[in-house]
């Protein structure tokens, strides 16, 4: 049975990741959002492991993973992907990240191209400005903890009838917030307040599927048009979705990721 395991950074965080599906396949490495775990791609498992190996991970900051304290940045972020790389002795991956996950994956596209097959960045943009707004995000979250940021993200993330037509959805994505280590979120918000991967899109080399939510409020349909356009080989597909477009339109968004690749 597939368990947890932890692999050291070059700085000497631990990172949480796990394997699911036939030792055989292909491997698709997911990259999780922020306030997340790797456990929010839960929808997908049953269809991605029909094909594909799939490498998950809490992204540092989240799940079980450490929450170093201070600024992280998304190079730091870009890095320990490859690192998880380096550490499970693969290659080539394919790779699907969701929002912070689609940043990673746009850093991937650009430092790591070699490592990558096809890219899928859901619901992401190369630039989430002002900075002003993520410093006060950071303020809020250390000096309060998670506890005030849980209803106002639940309302960016799905459209206004989800959570009561599908608790059960909702319920683990709010338990994963509320369980976020405060210094980790906080760390993680300073690499999106620092981050602008716009000089660098055009430099995407994989070919890259945009999946973006029309009803996003966090990161837009004209966010994601923006990348699709700019990456070598991009293209665009809109899901009936708010901001965790994987949990929302589970089924879709697995049929849409399985086409692609
Ligand atoms: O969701 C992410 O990974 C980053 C963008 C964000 O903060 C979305 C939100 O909380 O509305």
């Amino acid at each position: 049975m597939a368990e947890v395991q932890t692999f050291a950074a070059d700085d000497g965080c631990r990172i949480a990741y796990r394997f699911d599906g036939p030792e055989s396949a292909p491997v698709l490495l997911l990259s999780n959002s922020l306030g997340t775990t790797m456990e929010m791609w839960a929808p997908q498992m049953a269809a991605f492991t029909q094909r594909f190996r799939v490498l998950r991970y809490d992204s540092r900051g989240h799940g079980q993973s450490d929450s170093p304290a201070g600024a992280y940045s998304m190079d730091r972020l870009g890095r320990d992907a490859v690192l998880l790389l380096d550490a499970v002795g693969v290659e080539r991956v394919d790779f699907c990240g969701l929002s912070k996950g689609g940043m990673v994956g746009q850093w991937l596209g650009v430092r790591a191209p070699e490592r990558i097959g096809k890219l899928i960045l859901a619901n992401t943009s190369a630039y989430m400005g002002p900075p002003s707004g993520w410093q006060n995000r950071i303020e809020g979250v250390l000096r309060n903890g998670m506890g005030p940021l849980a209803e106002a993200s639940i309302a960016r993330w799905f459209t206004p009838d989800f959570p009561s037509r599908a608790p059960e959805a909702v319920a683990p994505i709010r338990e994963m917030l509320l369980a976020c280590d405060p210094s980790g979120y906080a760390g993680c918000c300073a690499a999106i307040r620092d981050m602008d991967l716009r000089p660098t899109a055009a430099l995407i080399l994989p070919p890259t599927l945009v999946i973006a939510g029309s009803q996003d409020p966090s990161t837009s349909v004209a966010d994601g048009r923006w990348l699709a356009d700019r990456a070598k080989d991009g293209r665009l597909v809109e899901l009936d979705a708010a901001h965790l477009s994987n949990v929302e339109q589970a089924q879709a968004f697995a049929d849409i990721v399985l086409d692609y690749l």
